[in-house]
């Protein structure tokens, strides 16, 4: 089964390559904005309907978007180009030759005053730009393509690309003292388990199955914690293994001042 992955560099595109290996039913076909033979920018729907008749694939998997959370208050346009039209697009043109689509999704179309784990019933509201966008491209897959898969995450991390575990390490090596947020709660992801949890439907659907189809998902770790309780068990788990190390401070989401308001909970939970 032929999958087509939007994104070559980003957290969730590079754990899927490493992973393809293990999943020998499922050929994944990787399209970016340069460096692939297929291209494809989100910005530019033409790429996007050209990217889907060119390769053909049975499934489309939307892993590539506008993730810079703060920076989307700024540019609100683009970031729904991206976010919010691009996943229709594609959705559609999948629809068109009878393909499926995947499309990944974020705990920021919350607005966190629960005071429970969000589940996938639960009515969004998102806070800011980023998650208003995401919102609109949960619809606009919804509505083009009845046979898709909509799979919310949530605190990504890997070795890969930007993402707050790295950031901790990072600035551990020149600091000795961080203040981190402690009153946003949620469950950190390893784009590693996004990978494995989504190879495995696709595995699923290559044998004939339909397992998820149509549906919205909540795809998170299994532990929850604060950004603060993050990243205190980072440099706890760095100082095992002799890496940089760093105190953390507990502070409130007012004492850390952003563009873009985020959730108080961010929690997922999956009912079954
Ligand atoms: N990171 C997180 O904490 C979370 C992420 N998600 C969602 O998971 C998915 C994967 O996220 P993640 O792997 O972390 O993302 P990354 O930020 O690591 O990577 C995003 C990728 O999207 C690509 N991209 C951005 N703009 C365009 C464009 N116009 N055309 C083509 N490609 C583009 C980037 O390409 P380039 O390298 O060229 O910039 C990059 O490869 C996204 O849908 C995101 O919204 C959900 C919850 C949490
Ligand atoms: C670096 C740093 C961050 N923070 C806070 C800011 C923020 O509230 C929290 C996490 O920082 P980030 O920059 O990783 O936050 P952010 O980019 O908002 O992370 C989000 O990205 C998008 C793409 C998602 O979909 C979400 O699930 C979530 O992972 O930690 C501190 O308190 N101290 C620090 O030194
Ligand atoms: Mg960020």
């Amino acid at each position: 089964m032929k999958i087509l992955v939007t994104g070559k560099e980003g957290q969730v595109a590079r754990c899927l390559a490493d992973r393809a290996a293990d999943h020998p039913a499922l050929e994944l076909v990787f399209c970016a904005r340069e460096g692939t033979e297929v291209r494809l920018d989100l910005a530019e729907p033409a790429t996007l309907r050209a990217a889907v008749q060119q390769v053909r694939p049975d499934v489309v998997l939307n892993a590539a978007a506008y993730t810079a959370v703060d920076q989307a208050e700024d540019e609100p346009e683009l970031a729904m180009a991206i976010n919010g039209q691009a996943p229709g697009i594609l959705a559609d043109e999948a629809a068109k030759i009878g393909a499926r689509f995947i499309q990944i999704s974020t705990d920021y179309v919350f607005n966190g005053e629960l005071d429970r784990p969000y589940l996938p019933s639960d009515p969004v509201n998102p806070l800011g730009v980023y998650g208003q966008t995401k919102q609109a491209g949960e619809a606009a897959v919804r509505a083009a393509n009845p046979d898709h898969l909509i799979a919310r995450t949530a605190w990504v991390y890997s070795p890969y690309g930007k993402n707050f575990y790295k950031s901790m390490l990072r600035l551990a090596e020149t600091r000795d003292e961080l203040s981190v947020v402690d009153d946003q709660i949620g469950n950190p992801t390893s784009a590693f388990e996004i990978a494995d949890g989504l190879l495995a439907i696709c595995d699923d659907w290559a044998a004939g199955g339909r397992e998820r189809l149509g549906e919205t998902i909540h795809l998170v770790g299994p532990e929850e914690m604060t950004w603060c309780g993050f990243a205190r068990k980072i440099f706890a788990e760095s100082t095992a293994t002799g890496g940089p190390t760093c105190h953390v401070n507990a502070i409130t989401s007012a004492e850390y001042p952003s563009k873009a308001k985020r959730p108080r909970n961010s929690r997922l939970r999956q009912p079954n």
